[in-house]
Order: structure tokens, then sequence, then C-alpha cells
């Protein structure tokens, strides 16, 4: 293959394949520890170590939503992108998915003020979602939002999940888990925004291989999250500092 043709850009339609294959083989769905929880293995302190964890990654997505608003100049995009901070915080107190979330760590017997302080938080957690936030703060747009699209791939995820989880812990129940009854239908809509947006506006090669790498380093910001729980509560390597499960 010569040169020109090795930078040749992908077809939309070739993008969209290459996007869709990232998350075929590096999506968290794959990761052990989505089994362990999906699956019934889990014990209830680590259901409790996830959700605590798993807050920070909620409480920053908006944060990472505000720094991409930023740096987008066109209102009809702003207006598309402020839904998704809308969300997460809702328009008052105790709406939202940040609200719904704590529900979860409510129901599982969390203390709210250590939640929402996240000060048990596992340093892995608090590295991979600040590197998220940092990358989308600055990143090129067409990057920040090509890091959305593991949302594509989260529906389905979130389906198997909320199934396993209602039929293998007695300690959740529907609405416990009402965050993500609610997260689907947004899913799709940010992430077929989202797909429409990277497929129209990557149009050279440079820029269709930062966007796969941008997806790529997102399912990486997945990956380490579920690598240090699975170490500090299923290896029982917890970090000094962090959260410990009652004897
Ligand atoms: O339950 C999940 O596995 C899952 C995955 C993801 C994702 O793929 O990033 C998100 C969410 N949930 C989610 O609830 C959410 O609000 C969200 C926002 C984003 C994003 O990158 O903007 N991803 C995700």
């Amino acid at each position: 293959m010569t040169e020109a043709m090795a930078a040749a850009p992908l077809s939309r339609a070739e993008l969209e394949v290459a996007l869709r294959a990232i998350g075929a083989e590096r999506y968290h769905n794959r990761h052990p520890f989505h089994r362990r929880l999906h699956g019934g293995d889990c014990s209830k302190s680590e259901v409790k170590a996830w959700a605590l964890n798993r807050y920070f990654y909620q409480a920053m997505i908006p944060v990472k939503d505000a720094a991409i608003l930023g740096s987008m100049p066109d209102p009809a995009l702003r207006r598309e992108w402020r839904r998704r901070i809308a969300d997460h915080d809702g328009s008052a107190a105790g709406e939202g998915g940040i609200a719904r979330w704590l529900a979860l760590t409510d129901a599982l017997g969390l203390d709210r003020d250590l939640v929402v302080s996240t000060r048990g938080i596992l340093p892995g957690t608090r590295f991979a979602v600040e590197a998220y936030v940092a990358f989308c703060r600055t990143r090129p747009l067409l990057e920040a939002i090509a890091a959305s699209l593991t949302e594509l791939f989260s529906p389905a995820l979130i389906g198997e999940r909320v199934a396993g989880m209602l039929a293998h812990y007695d300690f959740v129940d529907a609405g416990a888990l009402a965050y993500f009854a609610a997260r689907p239908p947004q899913a799709a809509e940010d992430s077929a925004f989202a797909l429409a947006y990277v497929l129209d506006h990557a149009r050279t090669s440079e820029a269709q291989q930062a966007a796969l790498a941008a997806l790529r380093f997102k399912t990486d910001v997945l990956w380490a999250q579920l690598d240090a729980l699975w170490l500090a509560y299923v290896d029982g390597r917890v970090p000094p500092g962090a959260w410990r499960p009652e004897p």
C-alpha cells in the first residue's frame, strides 16, 4: 500500500464500523468485574464499593460536559449538549441522574455524606475520571465528543445489569436501580447525536484516527476503574484511605 493510499480517509460507513469495533473489543461490558456484578457473584460489600466509586464518575460527567460546552461556539450545538448537564443535575435539588445515583447508594446503606465527599473512593477511580475530564477540557472538540461514544454501547450493558442485579441480589430493587431505568433512552439520544457529529466532522484521515484514539482512551478510562475495584475489593488490596467494608 502506498503512503497516499494509507492516508485515504475512511468512508462514513467505514468510520462507523471502526468506532463500533472498538466497543466490541474494549468496552467495559467485557470486564470481569461486570461479569461478576451481573452474574450475582459480588458480595454486598463489593456492590457497595462499586456504587461508591462510580458516584465520582456520575458526579464528574456534568463537569466534563460543561467543559465541552465551553468550547462550543455554535448555539445549536450548545442547546443539544446542555441537555446532558440537565439530565444529570436535574432542574431542582433531588432530581436528575446524580440524585438517582444517591438513591442507589442510600439503598445500599452507604452514608450520603461519605459518598458525596468522595473521600472513600479508590485512587484508581479518581485518576481515571480526572483523566477523562482533563481530556475533554484540553483536546479538540471532535475528540471530546468522540470520547462520549462509549454510550453507543451502554444501553445493552445497562439492560443486562438491571436484569442480573434484580435476579441475584435481594438487597436491591427496582427503586434502587431507578438510575438505570432513566438512562438508556438518554444514552441512545446522546450517542446518536455524537455519532452523527463525529461522522460529519472527522473528514481527514488524521481527524478520523484522532476520533478513534479518543474512543479507545475512553474505554481505558472505564476499564481502569473496574480494574481498581477488582484489586481492592475482590483481591482485597484496599489502598490506604479508601473505604473499607465492615468486617
Ligand atoms: O452504566 C454504564 O456502564 C455507563 C457507561 C457509560 C459510558 O459508556 O461511558 C456512561 C454511563 N453509564 C452513564 O450513566 C452516563 O451518564 C454516561 C455519560 C457518559 C459520557 O461519556 O458522557 N458515559 C456514560
